[in-house]
């Protein structure tokens, strides 16, 4: 524990109560550059064993925030898979978020002003370095089952390479090894998008939220598919020309992230996905993913547009004995959020085979 840092408490967007640990040196970034008070907001669920072998971590993807009992109901909750009277379910907002850990929008104590775009960038390797310094504030040394979907799991398979004993389970959700031509691409339309709104250079709160409005937009065609929106916005009658369900739907979609979100925060965030490869400094991709030693399962979704299946099977083949299965959803790559009854099936199988060859093992070596 560092001794000289302190806790504050902070509410999350559904109002509950989380924890804000604060890291009193500075917080150095791989660039180089350094962030003085870093804070980062969390939430924990259940408690600790005596054995300290019960931790659930799990990794937010892009736009959500500590509450996974609010985000992620289904999979995690009180009678859930991942329930607080088993487990000691720790989430935490990244680096960057909009959600109390230190952002954009924070002041920079040394100039006593907010950040805004003077703020450093930052990779997925300092999301991960920032919740390592978390873990260790909380005592957790030993993580039983390390969770992430999309920027969750890329966060989720940076940790395993970076500290591949202390987690024994891994499970990697709609993610890859490193972002794609592809995914870059979204994202840079996105940032587009955001940039050509004006406000953004304002340094303002709000500034760019009709560009973030526009991003969402963008972003919702890579976390859909054709059959979601045929499904769900469909017109009933023939013979409109204009005001369709679609159009509504995506200016609800974008109006819904700016009531929620600061486009300095989304700006950022889509840079440190672009930034992911694990293979960076490393000798290589496959040699890196090589390194984890966790029981791994990856999981794909079907109709992922952003995160397609080639993705998780890659990382599927490049990590020792993991398994790989495919889910499928109408919805595509949001599908990860939402199909969490299926989930609990696949992860909740996975996890008694584990159990199962652990105690064959055991019975070997006895
Ligand atoms: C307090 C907070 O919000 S905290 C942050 C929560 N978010 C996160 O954690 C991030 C991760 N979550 C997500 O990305 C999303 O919430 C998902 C993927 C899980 C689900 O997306 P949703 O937007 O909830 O679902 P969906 O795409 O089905 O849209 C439903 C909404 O669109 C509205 N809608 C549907 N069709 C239309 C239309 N034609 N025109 C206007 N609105 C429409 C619905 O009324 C509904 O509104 P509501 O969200 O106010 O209830
Ligand atoms: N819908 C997700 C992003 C997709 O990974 C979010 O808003 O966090």
């Amino acid at each position: 524990m560092h001794n000289s840092n302190h806790h504050s408490t902070s509410k999350s967007p559904s109002g509950n109560l989380g924890e804000t640990y604060q890291y009193n040196k500075p917080f150095k970034l791989e660039s180089g550059k350094k962030i003085r008070n870093l804070q980062i907001a969390y939430q924990t669920y259940g408690k600790l064993n005596a054995n300290k072998d019960n931790v659930i971590w799990v990794c937010h993807a892009l736009t959500a925030n500590a509450d996974v009992f609010e985000w992620w109901e289904g999979l995690f909750g009180q009678n859930a898979l991942f329930n607080p009277e088993e487990h000691y379910i720790v989430c935490a907002n990244v680096l960057g978020s909009h959600y109390g850990s230190t952002n954009p929008l924070s002041t920079n104590p040394v100039t006593g002003l907010p950040y805004y775009l003077s703020f450093p960038q930052f990779t997925i390797r300092d999301l991960v370095s920032a919740h390592q310094l978390l873990a260790s504030h909380l005592g957790v040394d030993y993580i039983k089952l390390l969770i992430g979907g999309s920027l969750g799991g890329q966060q989720a398979v940076e940790w395993s390479i970076s500290e591949p004993n202390k987690i024994e389970n891994l499970i990697l959700i709609a993610t890859n090894a490193a972002h794609s031509p592809w995914g870059i691409a979204f994202n840079e339309s996105q940032r587009l998008a955001i940039t050509t709104d004006r406000t953004f250079y304002a340094n303002q709160p709000n500034g760019g939220s009709k560009g973030l409005k526009t991003a969402r937009s963008i972003a919702l065609l890579s976390y859909r598919t054709y059959h979601a929106y045929g499904s769900t916005q469909v017109e009933s009658v023939n013979d409109k020309t204009d005001n369709f369900r679609s159009s509504s739907y995506q200016n609800y979609q974008g109006e819904k992230l700016i009531n929620r979100f600061n486009a300095y925060s989304y700006y950022y965030l889509t840079k440190a996905m672009d930034s992911h490869n694990v293979g960076r400094n490393r000798k290589s991709i496959a040699d890196a993913l090589k390194l984890i030693t966790a029981n791994t399962l990856v999981i794909g979704i079907e109709n992922d547009v952003l995160f397609p299946l080639s993705e998780q099977k890659y990382l599927a083949d490049h990590i020792n004995g993991a398994e790989f299965t495919a889910l499928h959803s109408d919805y595509g790559h949001d599908g990860f959020l939402i199909e969490t009854d299926a989930l609990t099936n696949i992860i909740g199988n996975f996890i008694k085979e584990s159990r199962n060859k652990k105690i064959i093992k055991l019975q070997h070596t006895a």
